[in-house]
């Protein structure tokens, strides 16, 4: 099923001509000349599932992760793979050009130091669950994480609850509030819900909290499209 999402996401990425084969021209340096010196400095041809502990987990992500795994062995919550590359995930069915890039939250070669995160989906409740604990180069104000990688592990959790929940999808629209700064090195639980379901809009919501619960450091409504079928 998660191929086929796959293989929606692709031709939903080709049909954006402008995101797929985008070159610009600045004085004969191409994109794909950039993109050919971040292969050559970023070789990952191994399969590796990051979404299993490593040392650089703290306890209270460690924590969460065996609850979920707990919480997965009677129904309900499946652990979600995690890649780093877009063809690690099309199993057999490598894009022409897939085996070189990588997935943004993965593309780091060191454990620990950006993304660190696993993914849980129940789907009789249209939840993703995301347990996140932020590196040291996701910076923004000292000590803390930047405002454009919470968003992204909002968009990645909420988009993944919608690809897991009806195919593939494109963001169209994404809110945030911003309530706490988000300590770097801290455990987060991340959960997105999928609200309403549309013709192709997929309506969700995410919030972003503490481990504990204790502290609301986030809250986002997102817009997905599906892809035309
Ligand atoms: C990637 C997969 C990885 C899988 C990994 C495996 C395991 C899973 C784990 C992890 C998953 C991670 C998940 C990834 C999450 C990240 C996702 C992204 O970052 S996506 C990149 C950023 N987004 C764009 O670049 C979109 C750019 N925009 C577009 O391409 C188009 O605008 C698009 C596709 C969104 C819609 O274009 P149209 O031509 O297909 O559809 P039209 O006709 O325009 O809209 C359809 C309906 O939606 C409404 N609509 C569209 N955009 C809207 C908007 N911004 N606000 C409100 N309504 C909107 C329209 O009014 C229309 O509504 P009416 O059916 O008439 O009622």
């Amino acid at each position: 099923m998660v191929l086929a999402m796959l293989r929606g996401c692709r031709r939903l990425l080709h049909k954006s001509k402008t995101l797929y084969t985008y070159r610009i021209q600045h004085q004969e340096t191409t994109i794909s000349s950039c993109y050919y010196s971040v292969r050559h400095h970023c070789p990952t041809e191994e399969l590796r599932d990051f979404g299993l502990p490593n040392t650089t987990w703290s306890q209270n992500l460690r924590n969460l992760y065996n609850k979920f795994m707990e919480l997965s062995k009677t129904g309900g919550w499946t652990r979600i793979p995690s890649h780093n590359t877009i063809a690690h995930h099309l199993e057999g069915d490598p894009l022409e050009t897939g085996i070189g890039k990588r997935m943004f939250l993965r593309n780091l070669d060191s454990d620990g130091l950006g993304f660190e995160y696993c993914m849980f989906y129940n789907k009789d409740e249209r939840r993703m669950v995301c347990l996140f604990q932020p590196g040291p180069y996701l910076e923004g104000p000292p000590g803390y994480a930047h405002g454009g990688c919470i968003a992204t592990i909002i968009d990645s959790t909420a988009g993944a609850g919608a690809v897991y929940t009806c195919g593939s999808v494109m963001t169209a629209n994404l809110n945030i509030t911003y309530h706490k700064p988000v300590p770097l090195g801290s455990t987060l639980f991340v959960e997105s819900h999928v609200d309403k379901i549309q013709g192709r809009k997929v309506y969700s919501s995410c919030h972003i909290q503490s481990y504990d619960g204790v502290i609301l450091h986030a809250e986002a409504t997102a817009l997905f499209i599906k892809a035309n079928q």
